[in-house]
């Protein structure tokens, strides 16, 4: 057991060094670290049912059945959990917390995608030997079956990259571990473990598979670089769009994905594998459906949205783009019936603290402070809360991450907006197949809520 005075008594510098070591130290799998965490959550469900079903915990009420169950308790998910004021906290971390306690990549600063899976799926932050653990086993498990390289080298061009994402994830059914498990007959407390290997199966593909998307598009006849067994998953996706030698683009990448990863079990995307995998459906079927949804320019295509609005002000009213300017097109796009993109959210009531992350970024890069993209997201900033505060509707009238999330992408050439909803593609795996492989450990049934039609809710109204 841990010594708590020997470890006191020792000189803090080297208290830190050990600390370092027994981080360093300690390497489990992912596989193993979940193994010794399942029966302890699957005695607090137990535990929650058997003394707690009945407990009331909010009321339905008519504006949830026409509002998009806005605010609606509904659904069981640990990994992460949204303030309406503070933002997301992953496991109760914060971004600025998990900025400073999860492990970036050797010679980066920025959280990397597996450190952030890690403490989604196990609630801990991993060490450094965990973390490139799970790099490697990644990078291992990166490479493409060839029904489905073919399947996308044979696709229009011009059909949308999102389109494409999520055919591409689906073919990835074809060697589902889960799939085949199921179809021999396995117990059902054995159906995590199969969940997660199709999990971390499709995690590791990803990359391979949006970057493939972004060569037959935009980069036609170009070389696909190959999986570096000693990069982690955003290094080499990056390696493989073909901007491996920007470090920049790399570390914000880093940092996207990461935090893009899980914002708790309610969005559109999340919800929707959460439904799918209910069914049993494998976890690349859940994930391909959750990409369709994610691909709604109300959630994720926002972020696509959001530079095509931004040009078009620029082609309106030029370069020099005054606060008035902005003022004044935001007005033109209200007074149009348009939503402004990239501003308002279903839970946030403040700026998303992700979209701050974004722009502290920008802010310590003298190079993107002075690009116009960028200047042109934080005037708007500046301008288009009180112009939606006197418009009177939106309920949130400060920016969501999609404000931000493309300008450092269009800086460094990555410019071909429509890709841009992808990424988010890539990232928001992280949480949603966490949920995924959550929800068989704990043995959660089919989701299938109540519904009530127009007549039906005026007779319990009346009554
Ligand atoms: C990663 C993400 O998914 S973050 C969200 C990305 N989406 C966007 O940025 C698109 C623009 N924003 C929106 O459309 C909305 O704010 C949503 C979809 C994010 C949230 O929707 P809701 O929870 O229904 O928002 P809210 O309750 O504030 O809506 C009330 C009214 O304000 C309008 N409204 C909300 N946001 C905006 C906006 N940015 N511009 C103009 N009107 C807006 C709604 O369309 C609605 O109008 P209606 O009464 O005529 O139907
Ligand atoms: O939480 C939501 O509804 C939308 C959102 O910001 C996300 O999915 O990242």
């Amino acid at each position: 057991m841990f010594n708590r005075s020997v470890f006191v008594a020792k000189p803090l510098a080297r208290q830190i060094a050990l600390a370092g070591q027994r981080r360093l130290a300690s390497t489990k799998t992912i596989k193993e670290a979940l193994d010794e965490i399942v029966p302890a959550k699957r005695a607090q469900l137990q535990a929650l049912k058997a003394e707690h079903s009945q407990a009331v915990l909010g009321d339905v009420k008519v504006e949830h059945l026409i509002g998009g169950m806005r605010g609606l308790k509904s659904m069981l998910w640990d990994a992460s959990v949204l303030d309406p004021n503070e933002g997301i906290r992953f496991h109760g971390l914060s971004i600025p917390e998990c900025q400073s306690q999860l492990t970036a990549a050797p010679g980066g600063k920025e959280i990397i995608a597996e450190s952030m899976l890690w403490l989604l799926l196990t609630g801990k932050v991993p060490t450094e030997a965990e973390t490139r653990q799970l790099s490697q086993e990644l990078a291992e498990r990166g490479q493409l079956p060839k029904h489905v390289e073919k399947l996308l080298d044979e696709l229009p061009t011009t059909l949308h990259p999102m389109t494409q994402l999520g055919m591409g994830v689906a073919a990835l059914n074809h060697d589902s571990a889960f799939q085949a498990a199921y179809e021999r007959g396995i117990k059902k407390t054995e159906y995590w473990t199969y969940a997660l290997e199709d999990s971390l199966d499709l995690i590791a593909k990803l990359p391979a598979i949006a970057a493939r998307i972004y060569r037959n598009a935009y980069r036609p006849g170009t070389p696909l670089a190959d999986i570096n067994k000693d990069l982690d998953l955003v290094g080499n996706y990056v390696n493989m769009l073909g901007f491996g030698d920007n470090h920049s683009l790399t570390e914000y990448l880093r940092l996207y994905i990461a935090l893009h990863g899980d914002h708790e079990g309610g969005n559109a995307s999340a919800h929707t594998a959460h439904l799918i995998g209910s069914t049993l459906a494998d976890p690349f079927l859940a994930y391909a459906g959750a990409l369709y949804a994610l691909a709604g320019p109300l959630h994720g295509l926002a972020n696509q949205e959001v530079l095509r609005w931004q040009l078009n002000m620029r082609k309106e009213l030029g370069d020099n783009l005054t606060h008035d300017h902005i003022k004044e097109f935001l007005w033109k796009t209200l007074k149009s019936g348009q939503v402004v993109p990239g501003y308002g959210h279903g839970v946030l009531r403040k700026s998303d603290p992700r979209f701050t992350a974004l722009l502290q970024f920008c802010d310590t890069r003298p190079e993107l402070l002075a690009d116009p993209v960028i200047q042109m997201v934080k005037k708007t900033y500046e301008v288009a809360p009180a112009v939606l505060k006197e418009h009177g509707k939106t309920k949130n009238p400060y920016p969501n991450v999609d404000a931000a999330s493309g300008c450092v992408l269009y800086h460094y050439g990555l410019k071909e907006f429509k890709y841009y909803t992808v990424i988010f593609g890539v990232s928001r795996a992280l949480g949603a197949l966490t949920q995924i492989v959550w929800a068989r450990a704990l043995g959660l049934p089919i989701e299938r809520p109540k519904s009530l039609s127009m007549d039906a809710i005026e007779k319990l109204v009346k009554q």
